[in-house]
């Protein structure tokens, strides 16, 4: 049996994706035990009532046996800071009770997963209340942290180092959903498991390197964290950066943990941000939909961007010369995340008939999943012209085949104890080293902030 205690389970990450993965998991078998935590003063029949009601309409699968699981603790976040403080001791005991009351009657955990879906400010004193409440087995327990891993560097090596006073860093795992999503995972495998892409991933047969992650949702209710946050801070530190070195980096020295690590560590060290060639967006109203600055909890005068297109350079001999562009939105037309890598013209091409394109590999990470290779052939019946055709394999498209959830893949390691699809503090801190300068230029810069109709077409401006 392992246990699961997730702390800010009230919140909205708890209620669209956690609480939905663990349904699934214990739907295919999984033995667990849920203890739900919040600030909120309720009694475990609404508490359940409520994860009912409000996961109901994400949830894929029923919820009955989640309900069955699920337990609820009431704590106050804010009052953890001092260890004299009563309410330490009040929530410690209580966590502790409530583990032994637990064991009574589904046995000791084999392993114990903390989840920490709450705002930054609170990782440090949680840690150390889930440390001194002893429900923390050394050896199988793993602290998961949530994104935002902090607002900037700074707060990221606070929060950072007072995690690490309670947790080593090989119980830690810091999420980035991103990762978990079958396509990024298969990446890894695309690229080093095969000679005709492995052998042409650099300078010499690439062009550029395009990264797109556009939503048509806005923020959903967030404006408090976004209006602070932005596209720099909300998707281009975390996932944009992640999906940006698992293209760039060189191959590690073999398949572990810490290899990989070194390798994306390394590579997003050499990355560079060319700020005056990016661009910057906010969205406005339209007659169906608010604006930026119409949304609760933002600022009528605000800067932030919501949305980002990026020339990243990457110093590196497998990568001199070749653009890299991080393209990242709310409220746009569509709703995809691609990587698309244009390589460069063959070398007789100019010498063919017809039109020769340059080949293209496109990696779909949703909604559709799969990868599409663009190249040329003869067409049928001619002697001599070109055309372009393509191979699709659509992952998605295939019955059977769907790809578990992100959220449920990364459960699944978490309980294993394995961190390779989880941020280590390194990769947090380069990507912090490259996003600070860049959200200080876009507030130094509002001039450069372009306005766009919530629902628009912008991609044919960047
Ligand atoms: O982490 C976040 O990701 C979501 C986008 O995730 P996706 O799996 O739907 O692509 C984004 O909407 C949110 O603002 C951000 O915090």
């Amino acid at each position: 049996m392992d246990y699961i205690w997730i702390f800010g389970v009230t919140g909205d990450l708890s209620r669209r994706k956690l609480l939905p993965a663990l349904a699934k998991l214990l739907q295919d078998g999984r033995e667990l035990v849920i203890v739900g935590i919040s600030r909120k003063q309720v009694r475990q029949s609404v508490f359940r009532a409520y994860v009912e009601k409000t996961c109901e309409s994400v949830c894929e699968v029923s919820l009955n046996g989640l309900l069955d699981r699920l337990f609820y603790v009431q704590m106050d976040f804010d009052h953890l800071e001092e260890p004299e403080d009563p309410a330490v001791i009040s929530a410690e005991k209580s966590l502790a009770d409530i583990k032994a009351e637990l064991e009574e009657i589904y046995g000791a955990p084999s392993r114990s997963l903390f989840i920490l879906a709450t705002m930054p400010e609170h990782f440090g004193r949680l840690a150390r209340t889930i440390r001194g409440s002893d429900i923390a087995e050394e050896g199988t327990a793993a602290i998961l942290i949530e994104k935002p891993f902090g607002y900037d560097l700074a707060s990221a090596v606070e929060y950072n180092e007072r995690i690490s006073r309670y947790f080593d860093e090989s119980a830690i795992f810091r999420i980035d959903h991103y990762l978990g999503k079958a396509m990024l995972r298969n990446l890894f495998s695309l690229r080093f498991s095969n000679a005709i892409f492995d052998a042409v991933w650099c300078k010499d047969y690439i062009e550029e390197v395009n990264l797109y992650a556009l939503e048509t949702l806005g923020i959903e209710g967030r404006g408090g964290y976004y209006d602070k946050a932005g596209a720099l801070r909300d998707m281009v530190q975390s996932h944009m950066l992640q999906m940006a070195a698992l293209v760039a980096m060189d191959a590690p020295e073999d398949l572990g943990t810490e290899a990989v690590r070194r390798s994306k560590i390394q590579s997003l060290r050499q990355m560079k941000l060319n700020l005056e060639e990016s661009q910057f967006g906010q969205y406005t109203g339209s007659e169906s939909e608010n604006g930026f600055l119409d949304e609760e909890g933002v600022a009528p005068d605000s800067g932030t961007e919501t949305f980002a297109s990026l020339m990243l350079e990457i110093d590196a001999p497998r990568w001199q010369g070749v653009p890299f562009k991080l393209v990242t939105g709310k409220k746009l037309s569509e709703k995809k995340t691609v990587i698309e890598i244009k390589m460069k013209a063959a070398k007789l091409a100019d010498q063919m008939d017809g039109v020769v394109t340059p080949n293209s590999i496109e990696i779909n990470v949703q909604p559709e999943e799969g990868v599409r290779i663009r190249f040329n052939v003869l067409a049928p019946s001619s002697e001599a012209e070109i055309v372009e055709r393509e191979l699709d394999y659509c992952q998605s498209c295939l019955i059977g085949e769907k790809s578990p959830e992100a959220y449920e893949k990364l459960l699944i390691d978490a309980l294993k104890g394995d961190l390779t699809l989880f941020a280590s503090w390194g990769e947090i801190e380069a990507a912090w080293e490259l996003v600070d300068p860049a959200v200080a230029y876009v507030r130094a810069h509002p001039e450069r902030l372009l306005r766009y109709e919530a629902g628009r077409d912008v991609l044919g401006r960047v």
